[in-house]
């Protein structure tokens, strides 16, 4: 999304009326998520609040936490890491917080937003770890690219992101790591997965807080804050981030879906959280098979297989075959079945009998 809209911060369209929670000074925005017109200080106020209350309700942190803030540079991290750090005074929840950035090898993008990551390190007094792709996985997503070519590229990137970020909290031996996902791209996921008819994932993609059972859960504070709000809150308290989208061709099917998430928005506010309060109340059939969440056997990472969808995708990379790990098929009663993890396996182990399915680009 671009900058705040000018229609919703125009204070000039409310001359005349006063905050319609303080009651005392003028509107300078309306609210994207009530259309309440609002103050500056009201909106600060509930906006933090609610985040505030969706931590302490969920039960996201414990006192003396470790918590990697994953920290993309963008609009999303930046406010989250601005906001949690404010909260983790007021209210004293004793955490102790890093910046983790995830450096993808894409130059004039990544390399500009880790330098407002580095500043944002100065800003807040936050420490900040840097993993790579090059140094995780000896490929940069521009050798990457150069390699595969711009269609299929994100799936790379998706897979290799979602567990650079776990060998990166487990470098900073982070007991929890926090996300910027915001409640239009939950609703988005959801809408996703019920267009590819995702089972696994649609049952757990509105969840606040996954891989409990895993070496370091992951957590969404933002799961109910509109991403127009969070781009109304970084303008107004005028924080640094970077807005430039990934120059890689962005996912052509999730955009269009986005779309239609921001027209719902338009037509009716409340149809983002009733989108994820949709996905929250799925009931998942009984004849449904779920993958089971265990650990790679290469890597030791988190898997539902037993290779990992990062070593597959390495796999063909390194073997000169870049396509071998991103072909997928439906399986039966819905699960994802990767072909390719079965070549691969099979060449490698004989008569071996893996099944499986893929780790997610899809997954948070
Ligand atoms: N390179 C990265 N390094 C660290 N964390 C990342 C990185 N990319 C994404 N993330 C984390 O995943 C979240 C969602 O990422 P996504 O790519 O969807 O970007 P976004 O919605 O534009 O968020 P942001 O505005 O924070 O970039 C981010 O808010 C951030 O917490």
């Amino acid at each position: 999304m671009g900058d705040v809209e000018a229609s919703s911060a125009n204070p000039k369209r409310a001359q005349g009326r006063l905050c319609s929670i303080c009651g005392e000074k003028r509107p300078a925005l309306k609210r994207p998520k009530t259309l309440e017109e609002i103050c500056r200080e009201c909106f600060y106020n509930v906006f933090e609040d609610e985040i505030h209350k969706v931590i302490v309700e969920n039960n996201l942190f414990k006192c003396g936490e470790r918590v990697a803030i994953g920290a993309s540079g963008g609009k999303d991290s930046t406010v989250l890491a601005y906001v949690l750090s404010e909260l983790n005074r007021r209210h004293s929840y004793g955490l102790d917080l890093f910046l983790l950035s995830v450096d993808e090898g894409i130059t004039g993008y990544r390399d500009d937003s880790l330098e407002t990551v580095k500043r944002n390190e100065i800003q807040y007094g936050l420490p900040l770890k840097i993993v790579s792709y090059k140094d995780l996985y000896g490929w940069t997503m521009d050798e990457i690219v150069k390699a595969i070519g711009l269609k299929n590229n994100c799936t790379f990137c998706g897979v290799f992101r979602r567990q650079a970020l776990d060998r990166g909290a487990a470098l900073l031996k982070a007991d929890k790591l926090v996300t910027g996902h915001n409640a239009d791209d939950i609703a988005e996921t959801v809408l996703l997965n019920i267009l590819r008819g995702d089972i696994a994932r649609l049952s757990r993609c509105t969840y606040i807080t996954t891989g409990e059972d895993g070496p370091i859960p992951r957590c969404k504070p933002f799961k109910y804050t509109y991403e127009k709000e969070i781009v109304m809150y970084a303008y107004f308290k005028k924080l640094d981030y970077f807005s430039t989208e990934c120059i890689y061709s962005p996912n052509a099917y999730r955009g269009f879906a986005r779309e239609f998430i921001k027209d719902l928005e338009r037509i009716r506010p409340r149809a983002i959280l009733d989108i994820i309060r949709s996905g929250e109340n799925f009931r998942i059939s009984t004849f449904t098979r779920m993958p089971e969440q265990g650990t790679c056997k290469r890597c030791g990472y988190i898997s539902s297989q037993k290779l990992c969808k990062a070593c597959l995708l390495l796999e063909g990379l390194n073997r000169g075959l870049p396509k071998l790990g991103i072909g997928r098929t439906k399986g039966h009663n819905g699960v994802n079945k990767d072909d390719e993890q079965q070549k691969i396996s099979h060449s490698r182990e004989k008569g071996s009998s893996l099944q499986s399915k893929q780790c997610g680009t899809l997954d948070f």
